[in-house]
């Protein structure tokens, strides 16, 4: 995340909702300091009416851990807060607690860039209940944003059938911020390379780049614009062709790549950005071939999306390569992912036992999974997912493929009759505050979501009406969530194990 890496610590810790504090601050008074919770990030639904996402800025995690601190200037803003009933709205005893706090935390996560589903968590956090707390906003930041632009950016880069798509999306991005996490998220997901240069830099994320129409606009002539560009960028030339008319751009375009074939240089690509895409495309790519440059590739962009380049190859555009900017940037059409975090089990201290919680709710499906929750992912032979079993420490004595099949998954999938072999999917990133391991390499990330999205079914990364991958509860955790439910709906007190 970008404000860990560019910004000092403490805007880290501060980069929060109000109430996290305000909670923090009643937690201590109420004397839970020593409580453990567990929380769970996780989606209720996948994004764009598909069927499944893409895990992303989990890599960050770590960074934000190890960076939540409040300093003193953090402490001095803190203490001039007033509430708006009179006086301040923290107290200084508390405040001392909080300057110089380090969190304690514990967190396991999906891998990033692997595949993840409704329900299950994403990030699992554990440590101080008051630990947990202060950085639930800080991470949902983090990875709701992220695990929407890698699934979006997954969706568009299917649909190019392995043509490259850089992220353009920079100019419409939410904010600094927005635009780099983009062009992280999206080079992860599968994007080729990105226009911003600032992600580029802190990334390492390759950069690419053609030019504007303002290019050709501010010269005499459009066969002058492009000789100046083919000139002054031999070695990157893509001329832009649909300033003012694009038979007319094509014509001028052979004319510079001639002039360059004989000074020993390519002209590289040559881009359209309105017009039928089709059409121009197809007429752009004759007259190239015709004029002996069946080298000189064919770029497209304006406004794109996973459909619209889906629609272009069915039409049989021959387009190489893809810029794709607002809607990749801007997720279009579903800004936000919607996950939340949710506590699932407290315990007095660290060394005693955890109790399961619930949180209840007119819609069923709001209803949370209580516990210490793991995930198995069940593949097949070939390696290929075919079920995830959510489920509780307590049943597995902290053995989370012991003992377990497919045939444990209670509900709601448990027709499907599947097998398979287990394999743990939520990993440790930090364990009391600290980074476990290596900084996440991107490029690990990256190769992980390929290979998680090419061992998908089909059926369930398709864009129209995709299956929905099985994820159910081991059947001692649906038990204990029913035991729960109905313990919580009748008022009496909570299981204590
Ligand atoms: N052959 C095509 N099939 C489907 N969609 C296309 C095709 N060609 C272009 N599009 C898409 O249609 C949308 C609108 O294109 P349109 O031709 O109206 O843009 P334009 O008005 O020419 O471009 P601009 O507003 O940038 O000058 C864009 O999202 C574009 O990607
Ligand atoms: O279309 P997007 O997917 O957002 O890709 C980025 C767009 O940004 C640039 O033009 P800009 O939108 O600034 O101006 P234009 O639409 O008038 O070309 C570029 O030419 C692309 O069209
Ligand atoms: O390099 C380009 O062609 C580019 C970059 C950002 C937005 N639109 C186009």
């Amino acid at each position: 995340m970008s404000l860990t890496d560019r910004t000092k610590p403490t805007d880290v810790s501060l980069n929060t909702d109000l109430y996290e504090l305000t909670m923090a601050q009643g937690f201590w008074e109420s004397g839970l300091v020593d409580t453990q919770a567990t929380f769970n990030a996780f989606f209720r639904e996948n994004p764009f009416g598909g069927g499944y996402a893409v895990a992303c800025g989990m890599g960050q995690i770590p960074d934000l851990v190890e960076n939540f601190v409040f300093d003193d200037e953090d402490i001095d803003y803190l203490a001039s807060i007033p509430a708006p009933g009179g006086g301040s709205m923290f107290k200084p005893a508390f405040l001392e607690y909080l300057r110089n706090h380090h969190l304690d935390l514990t967190i396991h996560a999906v891998p990033e860039g692997d595949v993840v589903f409704p329900r299950e968590p994403m990030v699992r956090v554990q440590g101080p209940l008051i630990d947990c707390q202060l950085i639930e906003t800080a991470l949902l930041n983090l990875v709701n944003f992220q695990t929407l632009v890698a699934t979006k950016t997954s969706r568009v880069v299917r649909a190019a059938e392995g043509h490259p798509v850089s992220d353009f999306g920079l100019r419409r991005a939410q904010g600094p911020d927005g635009g780099l996490a983009v062009a992280r998220a999206s080079y992860i997901a599968g994007a080729s390379s990105t226009s911003n240069l600032l992600a580029g830099k802190i990334y390492g994320i390759p950069v690419f780049g053609t030019h504007a129409h303002s290019w050709v606009m501010a010269f005499p002539t459009e066969l002058d614009a492009f000789r100046a560009f083919a000139k002054s960028s031999p070695k990157n030339c893509v001329l832009l062709l649909d300033t003012y008319d694009v038979h007319q751009g094509i014509k001028n375009a052979i004319t510079v790549a001639k002039e360059m074939e004989a000074a020993g240089e390519r002209l590289a690509a040559i881009r359209i950005d309105s017009g039928d895409l089709a059409k121009l495309t197809k007429e752009t790519r004759k007259a190239f071939d015709d004029a002996g440059l069946p080298y000189v590739k064919i770029s497209a962009s304006n406004d794109l999306d996973e459909y619209t380049i889906q629609s272009l190859y069915a039409q049989g555009a021959p387009i190489d390569s893809f810029g794709v900017g607002t809607k990749l940037a801007t997720c279009d059409p579903q800004p936000s992912l919607g996950g939340v975090y949710k506590l699932s089990a407290v315990r007095d201290s660290a060394d005693a036992p955890w109790n399961p919680v619930i949180k209840l709710s007119e819609q069923a499906y709001k209803r949370t999974i209580p516990g210490v929750q793991h995930v198995l992912r069940f593949l097949d032979d070939d390696h290929c997912p075919v079920g995830d079993m959510i489920l509780d420490d307590s049943y597995t004595r902290g053995d989370a493929t012991a003992a377990t099949s497919m045939e444990d998954i209670l509900d709601p999938f448990s027709s499907y009759g599947l097998s398979g072999t287990p394999r743990e999917l939520l990993t440790c990133y930090v364990e009391h505050g600290k980074r476990v391991g290596e900084p996440v390499d991107i490029e690990e990330s990256r190769s992980r979501c390929h290979n998680a999205l090419m061992h998908l079914d089909p059926a369930i990364t398709r864009f129209l009406n995709p299956q929905a991958y099985p994820v159910g509860l081991e059947q001692g955790l649906a038990a204990l969530r029913r035991d729960l439910a109905a313990e919580e709906r009748s008022g009496s007190s909570r299981v204590r194990r």
